[in-house]
């Protein structure tokens, strides 16, 4: 089972200890969101795990080795750090060819990749004529040449339109379906909760959170339902007699906790009541996630 190891995990740059003490799994079959407020250590870890930045103390393996004594890493992990590192020169083509080459995969992996990312018809196009999103899906592309069973990738929707935005994170979901273990970093709680299974939270260096997201929005009220009607007396009885727990929201609105949207749609339907809303609440989360890394951001603002 291949999957990253993050075990005490700490970088200092001088006298500033910006990963601290960090220890954390990433499981295949799941998208691991990997989130913190900006400067909180996620782009040093992820450099960590491949490689490109030397850990202070600690230690983090990909399938049980460290990324120096993996053979063909490319096979075995896959990462996208900063999505401008293309010779802008070179056809999407050529700089996937030269990355395969280099690399010892076969000329085939190109075509194939090009394919999956849906870059097939601008593979002849120079690169450096590419759109941010044309980009990334490049880049994804290149992580993706040695087939590799683990996928980092930071801030991947960083400046993108809801069109790419939308891609890349149906793309993640689609890698984790196919039973990779895929790490991706956010300072965007709202981001993460349409693509993580689990979270990792961070804040100056140091672990916050390590949970599945489920877990994360069952703790944080998630599963509270607004609920609009014509008649919000009578239902809200409906609801609290099939065990509901109902407070009074804005303009009229009812919170529903203790069922589900789907259960109180077929209370509705069952007692002929009329509902004209019924939203599954998610803000709660952005609140959640915000409480977790105040202290950090508090201290970036008083630090600088
Ligand atoms: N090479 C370096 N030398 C000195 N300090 C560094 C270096 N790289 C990063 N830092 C500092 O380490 C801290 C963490 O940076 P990092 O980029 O890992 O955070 P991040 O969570 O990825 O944030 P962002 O989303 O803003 O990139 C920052 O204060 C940054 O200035």
């Amino acid at each position: 089972m291949t999957t990253i190891e993050v075990r005490g995990l700490t970088k200092r740059y001088g006298s500033d200890v910006v990963v601290d003490d960090l220890s954390f799994s990433v499981e295949p079959g799941q998208v691991t969101g990997f989130l913190g407020p900006n400067g909180a250590g996620k782009s040093t870890t992820m450099k960590m795990i491949i490689g490109l930045a030397a850990p202070t103390r600690g230690t983090v393996t990909v399938g049980g080795r460290r990324y120096q004594d993996l053979p063909v890493p490319l096979t075995e992990v896959g990462a996208l750090l900063d999505a401008s590192a293309v010779h802008g020169a070179r056809t999407a083509y050529d700089h996937l060819l030269a990355l395969a080459v280099s690399n010892g995969l076969p000329r085939r992996r190109v075509d194939e990749v090009l394919v999956r990312t849906g870059l097939e018809g601008v593979a002849g196009k120079r690169a450096g004529g590419f759109s941010l999103g044309m980009r990334q899906r490049l880049g994804i592309a290149a992580t993706l040449l040695g087939d590799p069973d683990v996928l980092i990738f930071d801030e991947p929707v960083n400046g993108l339109d809801p069109e790419g935005i939308r891609w890349i994170r149906d793309f993640m979901r689609s890698l984790a379906a196919e039973g990779r273990a895929v790490l991706v970093s956010s300072h965007l709680m709202s981001e993460m909760a349409q693509t993580a299974d689990h979270l990792v939270v961070i804040g100056r260096g140091r672990l916050i959170a390590d949970m599945g997201m489920a877990e994360l929005m069952h703790a944080n009220g998630e599963g509270t339902v607004l609920v609009r009607t014509g008649e919000p007396d009578s239902f809200a009885q409906h609801l609290t007699t099939a065990g509901a727990t109902v407070r009074d929201g804005l303009e009229g609105a009812l919170v529903v906790s203790g069922l589900s949207g789907a259960e109180i749609g077929k209370l509705a339907a069952y007692h002929g009541v009329a509902l004209s809303e019924l939203t599954p609440q998610r803000a709660s989360l952005e609140d959640a996630f915000m409480a977790l890394t105040r202290e950090s951001v508090e201290y970036q603002g008083a630090a600088i």
